[in-house]
């Protein structure tokens, strides 16, 4: 994929225009062919999901072959379109009001093989490739590490990288 060369002012603003699809559709021939050029139109299936009322929809990431549960984010319109159109998963982080492709400060990309919709339309999973087996920002595989015991929650899976080092 030749998306890394993307830049980030051509990534699209909805609704309005998608640029970024036009490229990829002229970078790579394939991706422009599923979608209709025309300027002003965003894909219909964007509108099939159920966006609650800030436009957020909840996002279960599963790694592909274990089917362990990574992490739940949020995305918005925007967000899901460029996990579509990049193949790796960008959400919207809440606290800090913004974009947020996963991995682009620690490296930790998600690549996508399948995105899914429930059947309500309210929850969406992908079914993600993770970068170095790393989600969380503790340095977990899993942002589900706290197990619930007699005693309390206990964190049982093993930080496998210092998140010192992930993030300076
Ligand atoms: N890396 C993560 C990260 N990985 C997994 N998660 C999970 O994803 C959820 C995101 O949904 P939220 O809307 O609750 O996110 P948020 O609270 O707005 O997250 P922040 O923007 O405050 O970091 C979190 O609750 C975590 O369970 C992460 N949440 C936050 N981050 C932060 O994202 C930034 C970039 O990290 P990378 O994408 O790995 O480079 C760093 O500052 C990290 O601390
Ligand atoms: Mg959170
Ligand atoms: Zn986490």
């Amino acid at each position: 994929m030749a998306w890394q060369r993307l830049p980030t002012s051509v990534w699209p603003v909805l609704p309005g225009t998608v640029p970024v699809l036009d490229w990829l559709a002229a970078e790579q021939g394939h991706v422009g062919a599923t979608y209709s050029k025309e300027p002003s139109t965003a894909p219909a299936w964007l509108d099939q999901v159920r966006w609650d009322e800030r436009g957020l929809v909840p996002v279960i990431a599963q790694e592909q072959g274990s089917n362990d549960v990574l992490m739940v984010a949020w995305m918005n319109r925007e967000a899901l379109l460029q996990t579509w159109a990049r193949g790796q998963a960008v959400y919207w982080s809440r606290s800090r009001n913004k974009l947020w492709h996963k991995g682009e400060e620690s490296g930790h990309v998600q690549t996508v093989h399948d995105i899914r919709l429930d059947c309500d339309q309210d929850v969406i999973l992908l079914k993600v490739k993770q970068e170095h087996g790393i989600a969380c920002h503790t340095g977990r595989h899993s942002c589900f590490y706290l197990q619930l015991d007699g005693e309390g929650w206990q964190a049982v899976e093993p930080v496998l990288c210092d998140p010192e080092r992930i993030y300076r």
